[in-house]
């Protein structure tokens, strides 16, 4: 990560989602919430880019504030959110329009906080593709396509039927479809396998993971399973009560986990790299509150490595080999990376 280079990148190797210093607070009768501290992350293009981290740790709110789908008490104090190189914080509620269902789509835990309870599939679909070229009958045909393609039988017929007609598996299917219908150039999929049984899981990862390669485009998935991020993802960020502490390669960072938070969560699950569906075993101690100003290694309070410096100072980023870096001072301490 080198946000603060002067001199910016050639647009043709610029990711395609550039997520710089972004802090965000929610404001409640018990004071401001930090639920996002100098978070930096980049999706690069036709990449699939998983967010980890126990329950509380930001993950969605990441996702949302990139979607623009924020709580009325949520707050960004700082950072930006550079998408094909224009800020999404400061785009006008137009510009933003223009692009949602069109160069940016999303797919939700729970596939009727997308789908209208009281229209039919074939109505949403078409009314999906209102960015796209063509009659009615043609996107009425590309969403029949579609829909066969997630695997719902006898899609022809099934475009009549409404949301509530569908098992929760093939909700998720038809969402996964409009969701990529306008071919997005990056897909935010916000915990999408979390409400389904075990093997639907593995089928939506496969799903998923074969779309992203044929139309390209990229995948920012949140979730809270290792083994779906190492199934279908190239680059994994960490979260912990708000901040990124470790990103990188998913292969380097399953293999050479850095920081010790990484390291607990990976310890804690036996499947890993395998194609687990274990949701994140919890480790001893408890997150710490995101009310108030913070100083100090934020998990701290649970490593048994910490040390005086992890209570008096933020820990910066170091570099792990080429392609890894995590927020931790023993990697400073034991001089293992450079700064
Ligand atoms: N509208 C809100 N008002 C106040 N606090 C909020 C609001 N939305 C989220 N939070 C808090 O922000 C923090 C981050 O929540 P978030 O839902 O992003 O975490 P998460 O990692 O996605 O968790 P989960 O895996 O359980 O969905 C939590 O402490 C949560 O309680």
């Amino acid at each position: 990560m080198t946000h603060d280079d002067p001199t910016p990148p050639p647009s043709s190797s610029r990711p395609l989602l550039e997520i710089c210093d972004l802090n965000l607070d929610f404001g409640t009768p018990r004071g401001r919430i930090h639920a996002l501290r100098n978070v930096s992350l980049d999706v690069p293009a036709a990449q699939v880019v998983g967010i980890v981290g126990e329950s509380g740790s930001g993950k969605s709110t990441l996702a949302y504030t990139v979607m623009g789908l924020l709580a009325e008490n949520a707050d960004v104090t700082a950072g930006s959110i550079l998408f094909e190189g224009r800020d999404l914080l400061t785009m006008t509620a137009q510009g933003r329009r223009s692009l949602l269902g069109d160069r940016l789509s999303m797919i939700f835990q729970d596939p009727m906080t997308a789908l209208n309870p009281v229209r039919t599939i074939e109505s949403q679909m078409i009314d999906i593709q209102h960015h796209e070229q063509g009659s009615r009958s043609e996107k009425r045909a590309r969403a029949v396509d579609m829909l066969h393609r997630v695997g719902i039988p006898d899609p022809k017929n099934r475009l009549g039927a409404y949301p509530h007609q569908f098992s929760g598996g093939m909700r998720q299917r038809v969402c996964i479809a409009m969701a990529l219908l306008v071919k997005p150039a990056l897909l935010v999929a916000d915990e999408p396998t979390t409400a389904l049984d075990a093997t639907l899981e593995v089928q939506i990862i496969h799903l998923l993971k074969d779309l992203q390669k044929e139309i390209g485009c990229s995948i920012l998935f949140v979730s809270h399973h290792l083994g779906a991020v190492a199934e279908l993802c190239d680059r994994v960020a960490v979260m912990y009560a708000g901040e990124v502490v470790e990103q990188g390669a998913v292969r380097d960072i399953f293999r050479n986990p850095a920081h010790p938070y990484t390291r607990a969560l990976l310890e804690c699950d036996p499947g890993r790299i395998r194609k687990s569906t274990r949701t994140l075993p919890t480790i001893p101690g408890e997150v710490p509150s995101l009310l108030g100003a913070k100083v100090g290694c934020i998990f701290r309070t649970r490593c048994q490595h910490a040390f005086d410096r992890c209570v008096q100072e933020n820990p910066v980023e170091y570099r792990i080999g080429v392609d890894q870096v995590a927020r931790c001072h023993l990697l400073g301490q034991e001089r293992l990376v450079s700064a």
